[in-house]
């Protein structure tokens, strides 16, 4: 087959002649959007979305409910402002098929959804979601009562054969590759007839913050969980069966993605605006103030938003990133640009993320002629000087901002396939080029 043209064009990265200034208004968080849409999906009344993220993760989402019939339609919000997802769930059917992509949220979510429609639902995806680890969700869901038909490994291409209800009850997971698969059995948990417990046996777990997010989510929405931190048993999740309210939700901006324009705060000795930076929240990408802080930048939390600003000098961290293993390329990134060296440790998960973003960011960064070794469980990164060249991104769009980092700092960086940001932020190069003031390309 010919190569995608798409997947092979390259893009020169902007290169920072001076420090940025500038204010991004940065996107809605592919994480929440997604947890809303399944809730939403399953409550007993219409509920609204506002500002939603609309990438290919989200659309992915909002299409495979669409097809199990839930209705998602355009709109503005209830109070005549903003862009809105008004969403009117039904009764979920099958036989329909279900398009993943490469989104870790949706096939994950959606299986135990699945299984609470009235008929077969296939799901497929691109060639890595065959890769990216589902065994967990797929062997829960069936000591939970459902009928699913896969190729044996409890991956994809699957069916779930929805049977309109699902016995649920205690179940126990390894979730140690993907928090994912807590989160997927939790979402759905209100649903099942007796609804879920959810036991992690597991030696590890990563990115807790985007559990606590799914409960919090789920309360936000009527549903009584008990957790390890409101004086349950560690590792124990428990969601009693009743009816999910609709909402009225504004989603917050993708603090993950907010991740590059700090990092050219950082890089630049700029400043970088990000409004709508929510006061709290369960988003991995708030630890982002305390880590490019330690790296060398400032931060202030005002009522407007967060304002970040660089010294114009970067050091290197040695930090745990097991929580918060999105931020990695971009943290890589910025390393490799420090005036010291860093440790980026427990996140051997990565390896099965969208790329093995390990042996990625690796052989990336060290083909621009940097220093950087894989450990077992995260990345060794001696900051060198760096030259241009080539920054492939196997299809990752976390991959493809942390090359534009580079290039910010290091002319002649081309990145492969920047198109592959519209995973979770399509608008990527055109904030990019917006920030630094430089006409779009
Ligand atoms: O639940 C979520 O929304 C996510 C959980 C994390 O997945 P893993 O636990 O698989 O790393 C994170 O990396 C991913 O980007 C989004
Ligand atoms: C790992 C990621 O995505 P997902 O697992 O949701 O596909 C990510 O966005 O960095």
């Amino acid at each position: 087959m010919a190569p995608n043209p798409a997947h092979t064009a390259l893009w020169p990265a902007p290169h920072a002649s001076e420090a940025v200034d500038a204010t991004v208004h940065v996107p809605g968080s592919k994480s929440v959007t997604n947890r809303a849409l399944v809730l939403a999906s399953l409550a007993s009344e219409p509920g609204w979305l506002r500002r939603p993220l609309r990438s290919r993760d989200t659309l992915l989402m909002a299409g495979a409910l669409r097809e199990m019939g839930v209705g998602i339609e355009e709109g503005v919000g209830p109070d005549g402002t903003g862009e809105a997802w008004r969403v009117l769930p039904t009764g979920l059917r099958g036989p329909a098929t279900v398009d993943v992509g490469n989104a870790g949220t949706v096939m994950r979510f959606l299986p135990p959804v699945a299984a609470l429609a009235d008929g077969p639902v296939r799901f497929d995806g691109d060639p890595r979601s065959y890769e990216r680890p589902l065994t967990g969700v797929v062997d829960a869901l069936r000591v939970l009562g459902a009928r699913i038909d896969d190729d044996g490994r409890g991956a994809l291409p699957l069916t779930v054969h929805g049977g309109g209800a699902l016995d649920g009850g205690p179940v126990e997971v390894d979730a140690s590759s993907s928090s994912q698969f807590v989160s997927a059995l939790l979402l759905s948990g209100p649903r099942f007839n007796q609804g879920v417990e959810v036991r992690h046996t597991g030696a590890t777990l990563p990115s807790l913050p985007h559990i606590r997010m799914t409960v919090d989510m789920l309360r936000a929405v009527g549903a009584q969980v008990d957790t390890p931190e409101s004086g349950g048993e560690p590792n124990v999740w428990r969601v009693t069966p009743g009816a999910l309210l609709g909402r009225d939700l504004t989603i917050e901006p993708d603090l993950s993605n907010a991740q590059p324009f700090l990092a050219a705060a950082l890089v630049t000795g700029g400043r970088i605006v990000v409004p709508d930076w929510p006061a709290r929240t369960t988003q991995p990408g708030d630890r982002l103030r305390e880590i490019f802080t330690e790296m060398g930048g400032s931060c202030e939390l005002t009522e407007y938003g967060l304002v970040f600003t660089g010294s114009g000098t970067i050091h290197g961290i040695d930090v745990d990133l097991s929580d918060v293993g999105e931020l990695t390329p971009g943290i890589a990134a910025v390393a490799a640009l420090a005036d010291s060296p860093s440790t980026l440790r427990g996140v051997s998960h990565l390896r099965l993320h969208e790329t093995d973003r390990l042996a990625a960011l690796t052989k990336e960064i060290n083909e621009l002629g940097g220093d950087v070794t894989e450990t077992a469980d995260g990345l060794h990164i001696r900051p060198r000087r760096l030259h241009g060249g080539i920054f492939h991104t196997y299809d990752d769009h976390r991959m493809a901002t942390a090359g534009a980092i580079i290039g910010l700092a290091v002319e002649g960086v081309q990145i492969e396939n920047v198109a592959t940001t519209a995973k979770t932020l399509p608008d990527f190069p055109d904030l990019w080029t917006g920030m630094l003031g430089t006409p779009g390309v």
